[in-house]
């Protein structure tokens, strides 16, 4: 056996035989790819005790984890196990892209800017934008290229350009290569493609060093530093023991790092992670690469299983296997409960998921400790307006509230401006956003100068009317579209300029010149340039207005939205705006759950319009006490709960209609392995519609097998 009796005692439990088998291994390599809840992360602070223990300077250990959260949840576990603090401190416990700014920092001599956000990333891209916009209009024939200008068009680049960087991909063509082939061949569209290259030559520097790093591009740039040379790479800090949490989130430019890291260290690995669980494809976690390339070429390694979950009872652990087709055993003498109800449309399913949660709180349960998981974020509404009229709060993570998500902003705009009600969206900052979305759906040019608009108008809402007449129905102007680019103080300096050259002309006896000047910059203020989509979006929006106008006062406000809906053509809008098609879909689901809320009101569509004034702030009310959590499975994976709702589980719903069926199954796993000791699955009535997902955990059977387990665990 290639293992000793352990050194380290852990405090509080007595660690399993496949524990032991970990924490003691001597291969170089040992890999434990496991289910959910199988202990994989204290496993993990287990085999890191053994080694201090062992005598390891805790300084020649690294932990390195994907988020900052499973970092820190490491160097806990480390002392709840019983490894003793100040020991425990010394071990560096950090995420793969901290790690590689670190050592980047090293290398270079100096710390480079970092834009730790989308927000703080997105001037670069609209500088990089404005840049190939001017580049394109040089050529001889300019292309149609999707360039992003709007925040939600850039997060969605910005994604893309992540997924680019796990991938390694360079920013160089080949010879003979043209972008729009090479685009072509990583299946993004021309122009982000062109936007990548322009923003990673500008962050590259002029020869004067990177200029900033954002998310993820220290691991890129270290990777591509360590495998692009033919000279020797560069010194990276020497470790004993590597240490890697959540395996399946690992990528290519991650790999690179680590596999240099391991040799130039000569070090010890171990990882742990679980194939399931694999759910940041766009992020580039990739189960092929993991199975295919992790450790292929690596010497000494030890794969080794950890198969018993402590985190729920028999029961779950049986439905567990079921599902994923795999061995799951349960190491917690606990009845879990797994229930099903059937309900008959979406209010429905909202109105059982809230009487669940009133019964786990009034059995005496926390309600924080409560989740309902949402595969998609357009889910939510019904929910959300269930849980007002309840009177239980609720705090959301991964998704918006509805009422704050740009499509529905949108829509609030219109209300308002259909009703001259500016009133109804309370606050400044509430009424910039339902700006901004307004100008996102407008297609409108969205420089600093319009921000700067934007937030006189929001503050003032006698204004609101001026910016309806001035800019959203009036055709963008050739000077209005160039303006808009400018912040107030640039576009004073531009002025200026133009009155002191008219003024030289003049001195200097060119009248005509200045009157030319003068003539061209008359014929800016008053050429209409529109996009197409632009113009279309204007003219849609003026017979919106129009037709809400024109309608009586006391027409169900679901009538009058179903039509403005239609009329703004808001679905083929999405599709244009987002270029992420389910971003779109989503998009255009929200829109009909919020007609439907409407629906369910049955008001006219002023009342409605105070309705969501007043339960937006019931629901600010709401939170200052204990709340329910709404969340994504994106949000939910790494927590767990005592219990856990999933409502809507609807063939076309989840699994997600067009989106990759494995990837589904992963996300409808995480979601469900979150409990500790009751699912709530709520299916639709008719059964031809239910998802497969809920057959495929066998739930009677393992009800009733885990019944059985339970009476011989004497329970
Ligand atoms: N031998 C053991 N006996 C009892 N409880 C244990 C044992 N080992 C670990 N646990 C407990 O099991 C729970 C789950 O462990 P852990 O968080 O390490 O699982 P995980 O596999 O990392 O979960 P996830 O897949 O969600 O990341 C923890 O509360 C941990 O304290």
């Amino acid at each position: 056996m290639p293992r000793s009796a352990p050194r380290f005692q852990p405090k509080g439990f007595t660690p399993t035989d496949e524990q032991t088998a970990i924490q003691t291994n001597s291969a170089r390599h040992v890999i434990a790819m496991a289910s959910a809840g199988a202990a994989k992360t204290t496993t993990l602070a287990l085999r890191i005790a053994e080694s201090v223990t062992r005598g390891v300077a805790p300084e020649h250990v690294v932990v390195l984890a994907f988020s900052a959260e499973a970092a820190r949840v490491l160097r806990q576990r480390l002392t709840d196990i019983g490894l003793e603090a100040r020991l425990a401190r010394r071990v560096r416990c950090t995420t793969f892209d901290d790690f590689a700014r670190d050592t980047l920092r090293e290398l270079e001599g100096r710390d480079t800017p970092f834009l730790p956000s989308p927000e703080a990333a997105a001037p670069k891209v609209r500088a990089a934008v404005a840049e190939l916009q001017r580049l394109n209009a040089l050529r001889r024939a300019p292309r149609e290229l999707w360039l992003p200008e709007h925040n939600a068009q850039i997060a969605d680049f910005l994604k893309i350009a992540h997924r680019l960087k796990t991938q390694l991909v360079r920013p160089t063509l080949d010879e003979d290569e043209t972008a729009g082939e090479r685009a072509e061949a990583l299946d993004v569209p021309e122009g982000a493609f062109a936007l990548y290259r322009q923003l990673e030559k500008e962050r590259a520097g002029d020869g004067d060093g990177c200029r900033w790093r954002s998310g993820f591009d220290a691991t890129y740039d270290l990777a591509r530093l360590l495998t692009d040379g033919e000279a020797p790479p560069p010194p990276l800090p020497r470790y004993r023991v590597v240490i890697v949490d959540e395996l399946q989130d690992m990528n290519p430019a991650s790999y690179a790092c680590l596999e240099q890291l391991l040799a130039q260290g000569n070090a010890f690995f171990t990882g742990a992670g679980d194939f399931d669980q694999v759910i940041h494809r766009w992020a580039g976690a990739d189960v092929n690469f993991i199975r295919g390339h992790f450790g292929a070429t690596w010497h000494n390694v030890r794969r080794l299983p950890l198969t018993r979950t402590f985190r729920h009872g028999p029961v779950m652990a049986l439905a567990t296997a079921a599902f994923k087709k795999k061995d799951v055993h349960s190491g917690r003498v606990n009845a879990a409960r797994i229930e099903i109800e059937h309900y008959a449309d979406a209010g429905d399913a909202a109105q059982r998921t809230v009487a669940r949660v009133l019964d786990w709180q009034q059995r005496g349960r926390r309600l924080d400790d409560c989740a309902i998981i949402l595969r998609s974020p357009d889910e939510s509404i019904a929910i959300e307006n269930a849980l007002l009229e309840a009177g239980i709060g609720c705090r959301v993570e991964g998704l918006e509230r509805y009422f704050l998500r740009p499509e529905i902003l949108m829509l609030r705009g219109v209300i308002a401006f259909a009703l001259q009600d500016y009133e109804s969206i309370p606050g400044v900052d509430r009424r910039l956003l339902v700006l901004q979305a307004l100008a996102l759906w407008q297609a409108l040019s969205w420089g600093e100068r319009r921000i700067e608009d934007m937030k006189t108008a929001a503050a003032q809402p006698g204004l609101f009317d001026a910016v309806l007449h001035g800019w959203l129905l009036k055709p963008q102007t050739q000077a209005g579209r160039a303006a808009a680019a400018l912040s107030d103080d640039d576009e004073d300096e531009a002025a200026r300029r133009r009155l002191k050259l008219i003024a030289r002309l003049r001195q200097e006896g060119r009248g005509d010149d200045a009157d030319l000047l003068l003539a061209r910059q008359r014929q800016a203020a008053e050429t209409i340039a529109e996009t197409p989509a632009q113009r279309d979006a204007r003219l849609r929006l003026a017979r919106t207005l129009e037709d809400l106008r024109a309608a009586p006062a006391d027409e169900a406000a679901h009538l009058s939205l179903e039509r403005a809906v239609r009329t703004l053509d808001l679905g083929n809008a999405a599709r244009r705006i987002f270029i992420d098609p389910a971003s779109a879909e989503v998009v255009v689901r929200s829109i009909a759950g919020f007609i439907d809320a409407a629906r369910r009101l049955g008001q006219p569509l002023r009342a409605f319009a105070q309705w969501l004034r007043d339960a937006e702030e019931k629901v600010a009310e709401l939170r200052k006490h204990k709340t329910v959590l709404l969340c994504t499975v994106e949000a939910a994976k790494g927590q767990e709960f005592g219990a856990v709702i999933l409502p809507f589980l609807e063939e076309g719903r989840f699994p997600l209609a067009g989106c990759d069926r494995t990837e589904e199954s992963n996300r409808f796993y995480v979601a469900m392995t979150r409990m500790r000791d009751e699912l709530g699955l709520l299916l639709p009535a008719d059964g031809a519609k239910a998802s497969p997902f809920v057959a495929a955990m066998q739930v009677e059977r393992a009800i009733e097998r885990g019944r059985l387990q339970l009476d011989t665990m004497g329970h």
